[in-house]
Formats: structure tokens, sequence, C-alpha cells
């Protein structure tokens, strides 16, 4: 053992992944796996699986909370499990969700907000919505805050949106969002999570900018990575899945072997199955 290891990594573990490698990798074709996560003991065992990316997802609402949607969470909540998130985490980039209502009134308001997800570890912060959040994104880019934008189905808006559906179906939809994911990769976002839109277009935003890192939830195989709510692919959540969802825990001896199954099915390119999980 080295006397000059570097403190950063572990004995046994990988390098940190830092922005520049997820940059690197995606230029390289290398799918990003992420995960939601809002506890220390699951981020430990996400990162030691080779989870790329862990996002404190708004979700936490629905999935720890009980809430009927996303939009009860608060700052607080966020910056709480951020912290857990990452005490536990050694290696994984840790991306975390502003909460409704902690970013939407301008620019300055995203600031505060974003500082206290970074001041809790988080290393780049998501925000939801077209090209409105555009100014926003600038304004925290140029702050030395790394930005993931949210198109699509974005559930903090899902009573204007009319439920969890579908969008940029029609020509006009999908053209608005093309638009705005070139707004907000204009503005420096460096990630853009594209849920629940056509596998087709999603393919299409990501080709006309491969200098942003698209991730998918239900917006099939042609992105640079996927995500999905941890609870969803280790078969906790009850009721009714989306259709995107894959029960990863199905056949799988532990849940670190669902992780692993999940990272290697991303970076394969077997997840998701455009037949199965697709729009
Ligand atoms: N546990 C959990 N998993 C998620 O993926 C998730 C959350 N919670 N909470 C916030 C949003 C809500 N999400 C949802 C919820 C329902 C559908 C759904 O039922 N979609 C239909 C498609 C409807 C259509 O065709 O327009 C489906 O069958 O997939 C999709 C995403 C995704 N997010
Ligand atoms: C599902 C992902 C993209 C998310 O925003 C969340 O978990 O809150
Ligand atoms: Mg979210």
């Amino acid at each position: 053992m080295s006397s000059h290891a570097t403190p950063d990594a572990g004995a046994t573990g990988r390098k940190p992944v830092t922005l520049h490698r997820l940059r690197e990798m995606h230029a390289a074709g290398e799918k990003i796996a992420m995960l939601t996560c809002y506890d220390a003991s699951f981020a430990r065992l996400l990162d030691d699986c080779g989870v790329d990316c862990l996002l404190v997802g708004d979700s936490l609402g629905m999935v720890l909370q009980g809430q009927p949607s996303t939009l009860p969470v608060s700052l607080e909540d966020a910056v709480y499990h951020t912290r857990a998130v990452a005490r536990g985490n050694r290696s994984a980039w840790l991306v975390a969700d502003l909460p409704f209502g902690s970013y939407e009134a301008s620019p300055e308001q995203a600031l505060r907000s974003s500082v206290a997800l970074m001041q809790a570890g988080a290393q780049m912060v998501k925000l939801e919505g077209g090209g409105w959040t555009a100014e926003t994104v600038r304004f925290l880019v140029a702050r030395g805050i790394p930005v993931c934008a949210h198109l699509g189905l974005t559930p903090q808006s899902v009573h204007a949106l009319g439920g969890y559906r579908v969008q940029g179906r029609d020509e006009a939809a999908a053209a608005t969002l093309k638009r705005h994911a070139a707004e907000l990769a204009d503005a420096g976002a460096a990630m853009l999570v594209l849920e629940l839109v056509p596998s087709a277009l999603a393919a299409e935003i990501g080709a006309a900018r491969p200098d942003l890192i698209t991730i998918g939830i239900g917006a099939g195989p042609r992105c640079g990575g996927q995500v999905l709510v941890l609870h969803d692919m280790l078969g906790v959540t009850r009721g009714r899945l989306p259709r995107f969802v894959r029960n990863f825990m199905a056949g799988a001896a532990s849940i670190e072997d669902a992780v692993r199954l999940y990272v290697q099915d991303v970076k394969a390119g077997r997840f998701p199955d455009p037949e199965l999980h697709g729009y």
C-alpha cells in the first residue's frame, strides 16, 4: 500500500466520480447509471456496487413520507437527506433536487437554496422546467454550481400537466421540448433528465447536443444514462408502477446483486428495453 494513497479513494474503492469524468464517459459512449438515494446506508451500498450518480430526489416525499405528490417536500427535507447520503457515499457523483417552491421566484432564491444543498454535500443541483429556468441555470453555473435540468414529465407541475402523462407526443410539443433542451444547454446545464418522453424524441435531443448528458427515465435506451427510483427497482413500491420500471430484485439473490445487475444492464444497453419500457 502506497503511503501516497489519495485521501478520497478507499482502500479498494474507485476514484471519485467527477463532472470531468462523467463528461469523459459520455464522450466515450459509456452509459451513466444513476439511482435515487435518500440515506447513508443505501449510499454506501449503491456506491460499492458501482452506481455512478446518486440523486437525492424529491420523490422522497412519495417514497419515504407517503405524500400524494412531490409538492410538499421542503428544502429542509432535501438538505436532511442530502447530508445523510453524503455521509454514506464515498465516490459517486451526488445530485440533489431543488424542491418545489425553493427556486422558482428568482435566480437569487435558487442560489440560496442551492447553497444549502451544496453545503449539505451535493455536487450538483437539479431543477425542473423549460426555457424559463435558463436564466437561473446560467446564474448558478456562473457561481460554480453544476446544474442538471429536468424536462418532459416534471412532477412538480403535475397539477398543471393533468397527471403523470407522457410529454412531447405531438409535433408541436416535441419541437418545444427540443428548443428548451437547447436553451438549457446554452445556459450551461451539464446534465438533463428526460422523464416520460417518446424514445425517438429523447434520442434526437441527445444527438443534437452531445455536450449535454441526457439521463432518461421512461425515455428509452438512447440517452447518455438512466435513472430509476430506488424503491421501484428493488420491488419495494406497492401498487401499479409506471411502465418504465423494472424490478431488478426479481431473480436476484440480494439487494447488491440487483443493483449490480442494474448497473450492468444500463452500461450494456440492455435496460431499458424499448419494447417493454418505452413510449
Ligand atoms: N415511486 C416513484 N417512482 C417514480 O418514478 C416517480 C415517483 N415515485 N414520484 C414522482 C414521479 C411520478 N412518476 C410517474 C408516476 C406515474 C407514471 C405513470 O403511471 N405513467 C403511465 C404513462 C401514462 C401515459 O401513457 O401517458 C405509465 O403507464 O407508465 C409515470 C411517472 C415518476 N416519479
Ligand atoms: C425520478 C427522478 C428523475 C427524480 O426527479 C426524483 O426521484 O425526484
Ligand atoms: Mg425529482
